[in-house]
């Protein structure tokens, strides 16, 4: 197995391993998503190895148009979700990551058959050239909840962050996790929640329905690393609290966690110890 795909699977196990996540699936809960649970996201992280093989086979025969290799791989993406829900009997799991993982894991593969050396603004720097038509998308079909989010507040969600070269898991998620302390799951816990309050989570806005979600989000953030974080009592005894506002409002976080996994793929494929 490539060591690309290697990370990937690891990206995407420690995120589903990390808990207590507030609205998102971890090994002892899953109020808001009823539908799945950690084993799904096991079988549905297993199914995802060919895809990610894939995309790096597209890389080795790409010619230098990026928009073709983008185009390649989207074919590869539907593939993918095809095999995810055949894995999980239905059930959508990894519907971002697949696009979001997918192609930042192409671009590293690009830049690793392309370039001597390569910087994670060079990393940037290709996904954009691959995604610079995407939010033609947003004229073409109002289908998904992206898609009719779009219509309705312009939000771009996945769709934008890949356009702008995903700057939430570059610029935010790498530089946070980079410099992180504690343990792994204090370390992955902090920087989920550090995400939750950069992320323009289509996920969240669709379960609410309410754009002012972000603001409420971002000020139980705020407070939660007020008190210190996971690293304190405080913090944890906050997150708890969060947790049960989550199940109660019936909320999820799915799009951030999709930038979780990307920022650890990010830092397992740079050597950066997690
Ligand atoms: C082009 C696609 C991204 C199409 O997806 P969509 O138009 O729906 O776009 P977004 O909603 O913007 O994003 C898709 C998923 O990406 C995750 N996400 C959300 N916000 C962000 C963000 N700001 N930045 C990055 N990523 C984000 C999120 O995935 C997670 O949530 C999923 C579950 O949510 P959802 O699908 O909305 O809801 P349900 O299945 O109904 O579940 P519940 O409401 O019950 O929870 C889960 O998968 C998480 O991973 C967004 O959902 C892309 O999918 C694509 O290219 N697909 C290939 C096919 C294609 O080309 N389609 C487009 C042309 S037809
Ligand atoms: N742990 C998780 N729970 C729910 N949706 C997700 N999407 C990606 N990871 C997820």
């Amino acid at each position: 197995m490539n060591s690309l795909t290697q990370n990937a699977l690891r990206a995407l196990l420690y995120e589903v391993a990390t808990l207590p996540k507030p609205g998102l699936v971890d090994p002892i809960g899953h109020s808001t998503h009823p539908d799945m649970d950690v084993y799904t996201f096991i079988d549905s992280s297993a199914s995802l190895i060919p895809y990610f093989e894939n995309c790096i086979a597209a890389v080795q025969t790409a010619d230098d148009d990026l928009l073709n290799l983008f185009e390649k791989i989207r074919v590869l993406g539907i593939e993918a979700e095809e095999r995810m829900f055949t894995a999980t009997n239905g059930i959508n799991t990894h519907k971002g990551a697949i696009f979001s993982l997918g192609i930042i894991l192409t671009a590293f593969a690009y830049a690793q058959k392309n370039y001597a050396n390569y910087t994670l603004n060079d990393i940037q720097a290709i996904i954009q050239q691959m995604t610079c038509n995407i939010l033609d998308d947003f004229h073409h079909h109002q289908d998904t909840a992206g898609e009719k989010q779009f219509a309705k507040y312009h939000l771009t969600g996945a769709r934008g962050e890949a356009y702008r070269g995903f700057p939430t898991v570059f610029k935010i998620g790498v530089p946070y996790l980079t410099q992180a302390n504690g343990t792994t799951q204090e370390k992955l816990i902090n920087t989920l929640l550090f995400l939750a309050a950069n992320v323009e989570d289509s996920n969240l806005l669709k379960r609410s329905d309410d754009p002012q979600i972000f603001e409420w989000v971002k000020s139980q953030i705020e407070i939660f690393f007020k008190r210190g974080g996971y690293h304190t009592n405080a913090g944890k005894q906050f997150l708890n609290r969060l947790n049960h506002e989550f199940t109660k409002q019936n909320l999820s976080l799915g799009g951030t966690a999709d930038m979780l996994i990307a920022t650890i793929f990010v830092c397992l494929v740079q050597g950066i110890q997690i």
